[in-house]
């Protein structure tokens, strides 16, 4: 067995790195989330040469910066810009207090690889995707090197999931249940899934994926559906004697709780949930749902009763390998700070509500 590591180890530690505020490099630029950077090391890489931001296009067009690389902008960093600009440019936090960043220019031609790797690492380390970029000819000691074409391949690859522990746990909605601890192989976040009963495999089991709302589940926000969805998916398990609900940890649509808490205060503002996302420079939805039904397969079961409003999880299930035999809607009360967001979820995401 070889000790150097795998691309995918190397890919968690330089996750690691961005979250920390220390640069990476990818095909040859230095590469540093603006979110933790430091002054000092923004200074440090901007004296190696002419520095850009990588955004997602979606940031890009609320910026009004020209996007020449489809899902990715290049925003060049003016010699006078300060940290402060850094920042502004990346959080939308204050697009309403100071919309005047620009004008902006972006770069144009040559290869935007690297920053396309660099985007899609800062969203894999839950962080807001904005980098900045410096090219650079000899990287300094101790950095992770990374190369952006098998970045960004292995960064879109399906994890393995090994299964780490299990065991009895009686619930107040179906005493017969058993918690189960899955593992991603990439480092990430481990899932979870709660099995009642003693559900067959070769039947159809009644099934919830479900994506970890802290604010919802744990505190009872009163903003969405999730607590609710949550507790009424396990009731009804309880009652029918079995079923499997995965607890995804894909906080906030796969953002993470601290960018769904800037797209909360965007909400403030009085953008939508969708529009939110699209300011922050994410897609409205981030979650990989490969993993709900890499578990499923995992645990042995091939064909679900899916209860769920969301007709993306139907089709993703079905094009990975799990038969969604019925869709069992999911309907939980709507009050005066949910309402406006169950909306934009039928409106936009298409969720029959
Ligand atoms: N980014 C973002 N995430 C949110 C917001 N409100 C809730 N969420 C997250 O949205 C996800 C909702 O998950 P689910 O209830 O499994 O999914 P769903 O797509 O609504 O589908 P069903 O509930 O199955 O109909 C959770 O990860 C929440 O944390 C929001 O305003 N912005
Ligand atoms: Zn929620």
């Amino acid at each position: 067995m070889s000790l150097i590591p795998t691309l995918t180890e190397t890919l968690s530690r330089a996750r690691a790195d961005l979250r920390m505020g220390l640069p990476v490099v990818i095909g040859g630029y230095l590469a540093a989330a603006v979110e933790t950077v430091s002054a000092d090391r923004v200074a440090a890489m901007r004296a190696l040469g002419p520095a850009v931001l990588a955004v997602t296009s979606w940031r890009a067009e609320t910026l009004k910066a020209r996007v020449y690389d489809g899902d990715v902008a290049r925003i060049e960093v003016p010699l006078d810009a300060d940290p402060r600009w850094l920042r502004a440019v990346a959080d939308p936090a204050g697009d309403l207090m100071t919309p005047m960043k620009g004008p902006l220019r972006s770069a144009r031609g040559g290869d935007a690889q690297p920053h396309r790797a660099a985007i899609a690492l800062a969203k894999s380390a839950q962080l807001l995707p904005a980098v900045l970029m410096v090219p650079i000819a000899d990287a300094p000691e101790g950095l992770t090197h990374l190369t952006a074409g098998p970045a960004l391949a292995q960064l879109a690859t399906e994890a393995a999931l090994a299964p780490v522990a299990a065991a009895r746990l009686p619930l107040l909605s179906a005493e017969n249940s058993k918690l189960h601890i899955f593992r991603p192989d990439n480092g990430e976040a481990e899932h979870y899934a709660i099995e009642i009963g003693a559900p067959h495999r070769d039947q159809p089991v009644l099934a919830r994926l479900h994506s970890a709302c802290f604010t919802g589940d744990v505190l009872g926000s009163l903003k969405c559906d999730c607590g609710p969805q949550l507790h009424a998916a396990l009731n009804a398990m309880g009652q029918a004697g079995e079923g499997v609900l995965l607890y995804l940890n894909q906080e906030g649509r796969g953002i993470g709780l601290a960018n769904k808490m800037r797209a909360y205060a965007l909400q403030n503002q009085g953008f939508d949930t969708v529009e939110a996302n699209h300011r922050l420079g994410f897609e409205d939805d981030e979650r990989d749902f490969r993993i709900g039904a890499g578990i499923l397969r995992k645990m042995g079961f091939g064909a679900v009763r899916l209860m769920t409003n969301n007709p993306r999880k139907v089709t993703m299930l079905e094009g990975h390998g799990i038969r969604v035999a019925e869709r069992v809607p999911l309907i939980t009360p709507r009050n005066r700070h949910n309402t406006g967001y169950l909306d934009v979820k039928a409106q936009k995401s298409g969720h029959l509500l």
